[in-house]
């Protein structure tokens, strides 16, 4: 049984009172991803990625279709506060601007918190502490260098580390990374990566990244799912789409394909 399950999945957005106007941003998709597997969701901008990662997070209810996880179908089966809640821990979004996901008034501290306390862990106790320097050890930071620090005093890559680390912590099944680099410097793009697929490996996370960038989803993914205007309308191994791409614009996104492995080599 796949880990999740999205079965013709649509999202329609509907606008205006005199004249009503209806947007189709997501159309009658389907997919699954497995235990541990690294699936990548590209698209250009506007293509209904976004949609279809908040639908699965369970924060935009869908217009029709399902979506299962671990065989419960999460819109109509998890419904109390304390399941939906529990549905996060297993199901964890990083995005792409780290600094709207921190309170700018606490220190960074707070995000790495709220996770053990989630865990039913007191963070003030040794066990939470050491938990803690576990955590930032793993994303590769030093907990003096971070720790009691604002997030405007942090750099972008610190940012998105710590948000990893919170990730690391919480051990969710699947992950949502949504544009996970955009605001990365280049140099730090494919450690950062890195750190996804190293928790693939050691605890066979699931992580669905969501990116415009073919370049992102052939270096780290499994398995690439290209969306165009709401649908589903390539998929494939990276090297299957690389050698027999079906759809035009699959085939116009690879004519970047040189730039490729110099982007993603390091
Ligand atoms: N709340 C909303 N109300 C109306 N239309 C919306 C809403 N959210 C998204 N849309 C529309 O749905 C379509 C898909 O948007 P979505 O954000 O899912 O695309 P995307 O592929 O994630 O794009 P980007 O890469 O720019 O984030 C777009 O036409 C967008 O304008």
């Amino acid at each position: 049984m796949p880990l999740l399950s999205v079965e013709n999945l649509t999202k329609v957005f509907e606008s205006g009172i005199v004249r009503r106007r209806r947007i189709v941003a997501v159309d009658n998709v389907t997919f699954n991803i497995n235990e541990g597997e690294i699936v990548s969701l590209v698209g250009e901008s506007g293509s209904g990625k976004t949609t279809t990662a908040k639908m699965i997070l369970r924060i935009l209810p869908p217009t029709s279709g399902k979506i299962i996880f671990e065989g419960k179908d999460i819109w109509r089966d998890i419904r109390k506060f304390d399941e939906v809640k529990n549905y996060w821990r297993e199901v964890h979004a990083v995005f792409q601007d780290p600094y709207a996901s921190y309170n700018p008034f606490y220190p960074i501290d707070r995000v790495l918190k709220q996770a053990l306390k989630l865990l039913n862990i007191d963070p003030n106790t040794s066990e939470g502490k050491s938990l803690i320097n576990e955590a930032l050890s793993y994303v590769g930071l030093q907990p003096g260098e971070v720790l009691g620090k604002y997030p405007h005093q942090l750099s972008g890559g610190q940012r998105q580390r710590i948000m990893i680390a919170r990730c690391w912590l919480l051990k969710p099944k699947l992950v949502l990374a949504d544009e996970p680099v955009s605001m990365v410097d280049a140099s730090l793009r494919g450690a950062i990566i890195d750190l996804f697929i190293r928790m693939r490996d050691y605890y066979k996370t699931s992580v669905m990244f969501i990116t415009h960038d073919l370049g992102l989803a052939y270096y780290a993914s499994d398995r690439i799912l290209v969306m165009y205007r709401g649908k589903i309308v390539d998929e494939g191994t990276p090297d299957e789409l690389l050698k027999s791409p079906k759809h035009e614009y699959t085939k116009q996104l690879l004519e970047s394909v040189p730039t490729l492995y110099r982007r993603w080599t390091f």
